[in-house]
């Protein structure tokens, strides 16, 4: 770059009550302007934000970071899915029965908890890393790794998001949440939330994305588990077999492992569930493994938006969630108290709570049953 020219990046994580206030000037070279979230607060909020930035830069100016996209196992999903021939044919709903994508912390709202408040588990956490991370694993095959062509397949899949229905959410707000002087006493805001997206095409009509995240738990991770369908037990060696299930743990401790049937060693022929395991802290242990924003600032530097939101991106993602948001908003959704420590409200689990015809589980109830149907503690449970 000639050395009169100047380029420059600028990071910017705004509220949306603040209007933007930029200018742009040539001074030669390249601008770029990295956004972190919020990115609004609803679909309008977001659209204005987004057309205040597109009059001062084009979008190819324009970094919206979310910094899920930039943890390894997440930039990995392309490379796994399309670079396998295991996973090839049985990624559809042919073969799955169900996807889930979750987020726990066990740490709660400590220190923002005016922030969180205006937000919510759902605005913090689903609408923008999980869902990124539904795209990722539901998208079909780019034509290309171009940014373009990777985004263009992740709005396809935003689009086909059918509306989220009201029987398949529950929400939760963790005891001692409103004691924080930043938080309302009257705080409707979800800590932690579940519920089912469904996406409307033919490789996943019917298949279940249960999203789940949440504040204050008993645990923290991030990780994606694909249950694959049942087969049939033919051989009838004692209880039902558990199903297939891939697990990518994204966080802590980056791992994949394939949960499986085999014989169980020894003289008998019975079956035990067992696991490929493939985790990275033991198979790479030479490797560094960058921060997120270590790589995104990088992109942002080299000028690769592969690992960005596109303007139409952030809109599909909000008209998804933006009917559920005022619903909550609104007071007409009320989220259950559940146990700092525990594993959220009970009733995300169990099934056992119908309010108002607002929250039924009967599918999240299925999905446990099946899981632990061959695990007498878990199966009283259920
Ligand atoms: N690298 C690794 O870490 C590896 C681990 N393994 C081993 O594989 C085995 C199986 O792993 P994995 O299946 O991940 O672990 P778990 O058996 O702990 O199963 C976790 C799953 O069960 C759900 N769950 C737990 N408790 C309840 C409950 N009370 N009600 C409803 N759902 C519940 C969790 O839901 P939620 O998501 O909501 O928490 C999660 O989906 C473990 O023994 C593990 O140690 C094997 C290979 C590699
Ligand atoms: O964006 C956010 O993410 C963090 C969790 O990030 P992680 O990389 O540790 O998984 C979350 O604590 C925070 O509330 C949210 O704003």
């Amino acid at each position: 770059m000639p050395a009169s020219q100047s380029s420059r990046s600028f990071d910017l994580s705004e509220s949306d009550e603040h209007t933007l206030c930029l200018f742009s000037a040539d001074l030669g070279g390249w601008t770029r302007v990295v956004v972190e979230k919020p990115f609004g607060k609803d679909l309008d909020t977001a659209e204005d934000l987004s057309a205040q930035l597109g009059e001062l830069f084009e979008e190819k100016q324009i970094y919206r970071i979310d910094h899920y996209l930039g943890k390894e196992l997440v930039q990995n999903l392309l490379v796994l899915r399309f670079a396998n021939r295991f996973f090839l044919p049985l990624w559809n709903r042919d073969n799955i029965a169900n996807v889930q994508i979750v987020f726990r912390e066990k740490i709660g709202t400590e220190g923002r908890g005016g922030y969180f408040d205006e937000y919510g588990i759902i605005r913090d956490i689903i609408q923008n890393h999980l869902l990124q991370v539904l795209c990722l694993v539901a998208m079909e095959k780019p034509i290309s790794l171009k940014p373009e062509h990777i985004r263009d397949e992740k709005v396809k899949v935003l689009q086909s998001v059918m509306p989220i229905s009201n029987e398949e959410i529950v929400l939760g707000q963790y005891e001692g949440y409103t004691a924080d002087p930043t938080v309302s006493d009257h705080s409707n805001t979800p800590t932690f939330a579940t519920m089912i997206l469904r996406i409307h095409n033919e490789r996943w009509e019917g298949v279940p994305f249960i999203m789940k995240a949440g504040k204050a738990l008993n645990s923290s991770k991030a990780e994606i588990r694909v249950q694959f369908k049942d087969v049939p037990d033919l051989y009838h060696v004692g209880k039902k077999q558990g199903r297939n299930e891939f697990v990518i743990r994204l966080q802590p401790k980056e791992a994949m492992y394939m949960k499986l049937t085999v014989k169980k060693p020894g003289l008998d022929m019975s079956t035990i569930q067992s696991e490929l395991d493939l985790s990275y802290g033991q198979r790479y242990q030479d490797a560094v493994i960058p921060e997120a924003y270590e790589r995104l600032i990088l992109d942002t530097i080299r000028g690769d938006q592969q690992h960005f939101v596109r303007r139409d991106e952030l809109k599909a993602a909000w008209e998804i969630f933006t009917p559920l948001l005022h619903t909550i908003d609104e007071g007409k959704m009320k989220p259950l108290p559940y146990k700092r420590e525990s594993r959220g409200p009970a009733e995300a689990d169990d099934g056992s709570y119908e309010p108002s015809g607002l929250v039924h589980k009967k599918n999240l109830v299925k999905i446990c049953q099946d899981r632990f149907m061959d695990d007498p503690v878990l199966a009283m449970e259920v």
